[in-house]
């Protein structure tokens, strides 16, 4: 067909479709319900149809923390701005007792001694819900301050023959650039809670658009480009729903959209779509002829918020480093733009492009070499702050409830208890600056009476664990070896009736569908992240916890922040974040700038490992798979996976497979498991413990001490010391291969240490410029073979 025909025939369709929706408008202004208001504290509830494709699991409601009468022992350190280059390091620190100016004393949840904001108890005054009634009838006048902001949601505005890109910006804080204002802070962290409860409790649900852009929006201006990068990724999956009516979503996103669109003023639809339809030369979709798409739904989505979509999204992942998958959304942004925007191009996809070449350009490694133009090949692993979440009201006072954390370590190790310890706080100390580690309080395992050589003090079960191999003779529950076939025990191995998983035992079997395997069962959710290649292997392993960890949650019908085998794990957060906060700035030059990237961070240490793929798009697609709605479920928020990440790195152990000595090159870890009570214990390089894992994992007391190696004015080794442990000694286990020197070690154990180990071992053969490994050869698999981590 003649070109000029069929854009006129587009004109002629889409301006039937406009005339039929503002027939419309009187029937909806009246007779649609009116979505509520998220800064309400009594809202109508949402009359949306309860969702047909996801299982919609029941939400448990957060503990009812009672308020706490004894302040928390704070874990104190000055942070600063140091970012670990390692990939694995869980860098990490505690802060040490520095006067806080903190933030000002607000209506706190104080179930954990964390800073907690709540939902303002006063309602605003255009809150007032004596007008409810007259509101819900001119939905379009509904009050409430977060409301209106997501009402507001805008992008491009063709209102000349020009088209014109414009949007609502991000409105920066009172003092972007400089130390944060703290009401400022308040306010956002309020807002924040307050869209996260709104999602949570079904006021709206989580397949309103622009309530995503707009909580991405505020996540980005406090820091937190992480969190950004999910709300806008989620945004864009909606959007592409909308386009897409075989899309599971597509019904709820567009059901959502028409109960929106009714409240933005009529003025300003009409003028939008008006702009729209005569703007519209060339139709910038593959919609098929005469299709029965909303022409309104269409126009904000596709004009509005796809754009922001993408521009949060490119632009957040820019800040974390993920520079590969930057330039990807930003080029797929700038394609989609540039068809329904007639070659218009957009100065932030631009900024963002031109940003991840320079920070690609700034790398200086070796080991690191890529062409400019490779963009494929761009680095995709960042660090993010690592932080009990202000919002997050699962974490324990684990001070406080020392006496529960000690009566399940009573039943895997009666001699032994937990208290509380102080441990220097490696992870903020810079000794070219600092003169004296900061120290910090932590938990640490010690012992209830003396304890003979070569006793086993603790022996422990999990069944949060994971392997990455999809071929192998693993017990899925407890991963321990499942017996040879022709081995006696080979009889007691047991299969699930309904997919193929093969556990050791009918106990496994049983623990499994009692704990998780319902969640995983048939789901082939192997396939997302077994077989990976070596250099993925550890963080598929870290993201096999956390699928696990989402399987047990959902069978046991539980927040994952609660599972026993998860709450009193310390994530090596970092203390009071706020006090060094400067309110990133969101100019032209700050997303040029490589140097102005760590800014987007409000300036505060990252310590936690994060990437696109294992921190966003594969957490996404594991609940996907659960049949768990990630949209309208948030328990498993993104911030809850970061939180659960952060707690499995530096706790979890894993088993390195390949076979030292024979040539074979390690293919990585390959089996890793999550074990609460025994990773309470800390870590020295002259042990008292050594630990080996089959089905259980077991700590027992090392016949003597490590053999020191050194030279220089003491020369020589020093003697080991007695073995045994005396009643009141702290349990040092090992994180690292002990054999090895003190360079090695350091290095072995910094990524679950978050930094140099400053044991006393250490020092000493530092200070003797040790060269070499020692002699010995100490029993016990996991430190001879190398082939143990923690
Ligand atoms: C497996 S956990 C040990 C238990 C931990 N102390 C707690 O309170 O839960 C590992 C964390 O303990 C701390 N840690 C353990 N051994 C340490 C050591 N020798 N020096 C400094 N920090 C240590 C680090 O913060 C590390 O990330």
């Amino acid at each position: 067909m003649d070109p000029y025909q069929k854009s006129l025939e587009d004109v002629d369709a889409a301006l039937k479709r406009l005339n039929a929706t503002l027939a419309s408008y009187k029937m909806s202004s009246t007779t649609k319900p009116a979505v509520p208001d998220s800064s309400n504290t009594q809202r109508p509830v949402s009359t949306t149809a309860p969702k047909a494709k996801t299982s919609q699991k029941v939400k448990t409601a957060p503990k009812d923390n009672p308020v706490k009468p004894t302040p928390v022992p704070k874990r104190d350190a000055a942070p600063k701005t140091k970012v670990a280059p390692q990939a694995n390091g869980n860098g990490n620190h505690h802060a040490a007792p520095t006067p806080s100016p903190a933030l000002p004393p607000k209506p706190v949840q104080p179930s954990n001694g964390h800073v907690v904001p709540a939902i303002p108890s006063t309602v605003a005054p255009d809150n007032d819900r004596s007008h409810v009634e007259s509101i819900s009838e001119h939905p379009q006048a509904r009050p409430g301050r977060l409301w209106q902001e997501v009402l507001q949601v805008r992008f491009c505005d063709r209102s000349s023959n020009e088209t014109t890109l414009h949007g609502p910006g991000l409105a920066e804080m009172k003092k972007a650039g400089q130390e944060a204002d703290l009401e400022d802070i308040e306010r956002l962290l309020e807002d924040i809670t307050s869209m996260h409860e709104t999602f949570a409790h079904g006021l709206y649900d989580g397949y309103v658009i622009p309530a995503r852009i707009v909580l991405s929006q505020k996540y980005l201006q406090l820091g937190y480009p992480d969190l950004a990068a999910g709300e806008a990724y989620k945004a864009l999956m909606l959007c592409d729903s909308v386009r897409d009516p075989a899309d599971i979503y597509h019904g709820d996103v567009v059901a959502q959209l028409h109960q929106l669109i009714p409240q933005i003023p009529l003025v300003e639809r009409i003028r939008q779509l008006k702009l729209d339809v005569e703007g519209e030369k060339a139709p910038p979709t593959s919609r098929a002829p005469g299709e029965d798409m909303d022409v309104e739904v269409d126009v904000w989505c596709r004009y509005h918020y796809l754009p922001w979509a993408y521009r949060l999204l490119s632009a957040s992942l820019m800040f974390c480093a993920c520079l590969k998958s930057a330039c990807y959304y930003a080029r797929m942004g700038m394609e989609n733009l540039e068809k329904s925007m007639e070659g218009q191009r957009d100065s932030w996809l631009d900024d963002v492009i031109t940003g991840c070449h320079s920070a690609v350009q700034q790398i200086q490694h070796p080991e690191y070499v890529v062409l400019p133009g490779d963009e494929k090949n761009f680095p995709e692993l960042g660090m993010v702050r690592r932080e009990v979440y202000p919002w997050n009201e699962w974490e324990p006072d684990r001070m406080e409830e020392l006496p529960e954390i000690n009566a399940m370590m009573a039943e895997v190790a009666p001699k032994l208890e937990v208290r509380a310890t102080e441990l220097p706080a490696l992870a903020v100390y810079d000794d070219e600056d600092d003169d004296e580690i900061p120290m910090c309080t932590q938990l640490g395992v010690f012992a209830k009476e003396d304890i003979a050589l070569g006793e086993i003090i603790l022996s422990e079960t999990s069944v949060l664990t994971a392997n990455n191999k999809l071929q192998d003779s693993l017990c899925d529950a407890c991963n321990a070896d499942l017996p040879a076939l022709d081995s006696p025990a080979a009889s007691e191995v047991r299969e699930c009736d309904q997919c193929e998983t093969v556990f050791c035992n009918t106990a496994c079997l049983e623990k499994a569908e009692a704990t998780y395997h319902r969640a995983t069962c048939g789901n082939d959710l192997d396939v997302l992240l077994r077989d990976v290649p070596p250099e993925e292997a550890a963080e598929s392993l870290y993201t096999l916890l956390l699928m696990r960890a989402i399987a047990m949650a959902d069978v046991q019908d539980c927040h994952p922040l609660e599972l026993d085998e998860v709450r009193y794990i310390w994530g090596d957060f970092i203390d009071e974040p706020w006090q060094d906060f400067v309110a990133p700035t969101f100019t032209h030059e700050s997303r040029i700038d490589p140097d102005e990237h760590d800014k987007a961070h409000g300036d505060i240490v990252r310590t936690l490992p994060w990437s696109f793929e294992h921190n966003v798009r594969l957490p996404i697609q594991i609940l996907e798979r659960m049949e768990i709605d990630p949209f309208g479920e948030s328990n498993y928020d993104l911030w809850v996976c970061n939180t659960l990440f952060a707690k499995f790195r530096g706790t979890a152990s894993a088993r390195l497979s390949g076979q030292k000595g024979s040539g074979t090159r390690a293919r990585g870890p390959e089996v890793s498991a999550v074990h609460p009570m025994w990773c309470l214990a800390n870590h020295s390089c002259d042990p008292n413990v050594t630990w080996e894992w089959g089905t259980n994992i077991e700590l027992k007391v090392r016949a003597e001490g490590v053999q020191w190696h050194g030279k220089g004015e003491e020369g020589g080794v020093r003697l080991k010391r007695e073995g045994g442990i005396k009643k009141g000694e702290e349990i040092l286990n090992h994180y690292c291969d002990i054999e090895l020197p003190v360079r090695e070690r350091r290095e072995w154990a910094s990524g679950a240490l978050g930094g140099d180990c400053q044991c006393e071992r250490c020092l000493w053969e530092e200070r003797h410029e040790v060269e070499a490994g020692g002699e010995d050869s100490e029993e016990g698999s996991n430190e001879d073979d190398g082939s143990d981590e923690q």
